[in-house]
């Protein structure tokens, strides 16, 4: 079980941060914890992490009470605003962190190197943080989470402020490492989170409103069509009138969503990817089921 919260609450004096959450997470690789600025999220993080203690309710985390020493190395996180020493190199950094879990010298150097390798930063570790970008220094700050091999990640806002390829760094990163570690992260990059994520958490005003599972449970017979710009005013009119196609449902600019008969039409994407090149009308991307932030928040949810 890697973690199990049954009605936990947690109240800053009159302010309750989290109201009685019931939460089992078991077999998920990555975990999403996503909802508006205030929800909890840091909140239940720390909870986890051992940093704060619940007001009331209970909360275990790879099988143990949060804090206790069981979890040493086994848990780690990394804060939104994790900063490096401006005055140590990366390598002695680590290292310094490897010594911490309890390595001898020579095994918090060769930890060191992996995390750096994994994040494909090997040859910053003799450099200071002030030498890298913000993007490298906070894919350093990832290595440093990954030492000791940890058994559940806390990231939260990871790629908040990266450029598109450091972000993507961090995406392919998670995902590589499936199979060997757990994440739980924190990010209001929907689109981000349903790349690297198999369940998504949805937190509103303390309680968990929804949970989802990225790539279960999404209706087949739903496809999300973007059009290039110029494609025209009536594109919504003529994507209605395909054959196959129940209803059309505009999202603003040349976004649509189209409901259609999959009994009836098996390879509807097929056929609507003919229709749009007999038109000679350009598309940008075409999905099947609905996004991610379309299942939080139109009430589409097939949950
Ligand atoms: N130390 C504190 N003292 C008093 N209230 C707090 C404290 N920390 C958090 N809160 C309040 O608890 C609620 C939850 O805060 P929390 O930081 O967990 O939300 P969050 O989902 O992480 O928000 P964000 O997306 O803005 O980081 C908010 O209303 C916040 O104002």
């Amino acid at each position: 079980m890697l973690i199990h919260a049954h009605q936990l609450s947690k109240s800053y004096g009159s302010k309750l941060a989290l109201d009685r959450v019931d939460l089992t997470l078991d077999g998920s690789d990555s975990i999403a914890l996503v909802g508006p600025n205030g929800a909890g999220k840091t909140t239940l993080m720390s909870l986890i992490c051992g940093y704060l203690q619940p007001s009331s309710g209970s909360l275990s985390v790879l099988g143990q009470a949060p804090g206790s020493s069981e979890l040493l190395g086994q848990l780690s996180a990394l804060p939104q605003d994790a900063q490096l020493d401006p005055g140590f190199s990366i390598g002695i950094q680590l290292r310094h962190f490897g010594a911490l879990q309890g390595m001898s010298k020579s095994e918090a150097d060769r930890e060191a190197r992996r995390v750096l390798d994994l994040v494909q930063l090997a040859d910053t570790f003799s450099s200071r943080p002030q030498d890298l970008s913000h993007g490298m220094r906070k894919r350093v700050t990832i290595a440093q989470a990954l030492m000791g091999q940890p058994k559940l990640v806390l990231l939260d806002e990871p790629t908040a402020g990266l450029d598109p390829a450091n972000a993507r760094a961090v995406r392919e990163l998670v995902n590589n490492l499936r199979g060997q570690c757990h994440f739980l992260i924190s990010s209001h990059n929907l689109e981000e989170l349903q790349k690297m994520c198999s369940t998504v958490l949805h937190i509103e005003q303390g309680r968990i409103s929804q949970t989802l599972e990225v790539h279960g449970g999404q209706n087949d017979a739903i496809l999300t069509l973007t059009l290039a710009p110029q494609s025209g005013k009536d594109a919504g009119r003529w994507l209605g009138q395909l054959p196959g196609v129940n209803e059309v449902t505009h999202k603003g600019q040349q976004e649509f969503l189209l409901r259609y008969d999959n009994n009836a039409h098996p390879q509807f994407d097929i056929e609507l990817l003919q229709a749009l090149h007999q038109q000679q009308m350009e598309y940008r991307q075409l999905g099947r089921g609905l996004s991610l932030e379309d299942r939080l928040f139109s009430g589409s949810s097939t949950e």
